[in-house]
């Protein structure tokens, strides 16, 4: 979610953006439901400014980065600790609680309530400078254990080699094209540490590629999703779909990758 904004078959919205023009975004009646990314995104540097510009304009607020749907950041957040907790620990197999990522970090909602409670240091990455100028102060006392903000659109970013634990990527995926997001995702493999995890929680589309064309994103169904991850050269091992969402906002599913 790029935004929290309406799905095609029961007219939802998804958390991070409003009704598109009013009416359901995608409904197979407006025929914006595509097969596939490259149908929806014709002009490449287009797609990525006219996301750039819509941000800038959103309050630096968590209903600002929930596009109106901030009473559900405590669902959310409570939601992703219990999946998150499932990896965590010591020994075999479990992932260490040294350092993470924020990636589309906004002014640091997850990372606030997830991350920092959890992990040892914690990294932002995002596109918009105001929101990481944001997160300092949002974040409290706490931020003294950020120890970097990074502003850059995750198409060009290269996380760290070894550095993270986990890498944390929610609402943004639909901001980057499908070549994109998977080169970005084999550039997080190297990010991460032994036993590191990088988890994806996003809106899913019942079927096909919803473009937004309000904050310049898409929505993606899980098959083309997990194509994706494949492509990237990532195995998915968990997979939960969030509950107790508002019935009108797209479905939004975790995905745990290693
Ligand atoms: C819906 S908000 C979600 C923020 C945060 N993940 C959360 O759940 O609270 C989307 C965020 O993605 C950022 N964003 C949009 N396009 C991006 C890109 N190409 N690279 C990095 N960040 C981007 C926006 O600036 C915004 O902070």
């Amino acid at each position: 979610m790029s935004n929290i904004k309406s799905t095609s078959r029961r007219g939802s919205k998804k958390p991070g953006r409003r009704i598109f023009s009013g009416r359901e975004v995608g409904s197979a009646s407006t025929n914006m439901t595509q097969d596939r990314m490259g149908d929806v995104v014709q002009n490449e540097s287009v797609f990525y400014s006219k996301a750039e510009n819509y941000w800038k304009e959103v309050a630096p607020t968590v209903d600002g980065m929930l596009g109106g749907y901030g009473k559900i950041s405590n669902v959310d957040i409570d939601g992703s600790i219990k999946f998150l907790k499932n990896f965590l620990g010591q020994g075999q197999g479990k992932t260490s609680n040294g350092c993470a990522l924020d990636c589309g970090a906004g002014i640091g909602r997850i990372t606030k309530r997830l991350l920092l409670p959890l992990f040892n240091t914690v990294d932002l990455v995002d596109v918009t400078q105001e929101f990481l100028d944001k997160a300092k102060v949002y974040l409290g006392e706490e931020s003294k254990r950020v120890e970097n903000y990074f502003c850059c659109g995750l198409q060009d970013f290269t996380p760290q080699d070894g550095r993270y634990d986990v890498i944390w990527i929610q609402w943004v995926i639909g901001h980057l094209t499908d070549d994109h997001l998977v080169e970005f995702l084999r550039r997080c493999r190297g990010g991460l540490r032994p036993e590191g995890l990088i988890v994806i929680k996003d809106n899913v589309a019942y079927e096909g590629v919803i473009p937004d064309d309000v904050d310049s994103s898409v929505c993606r169904d899980l098959v083309l999703l997990k194509s994706l991850v494949a492509r990237a050269g990532l195995e998915v091992v968990c997979e939960e779909q969030q509950m107790n969402f508002p019935d009108e906002i797209y479905q939004v599913h975790q995905l745990a990758l290693r």
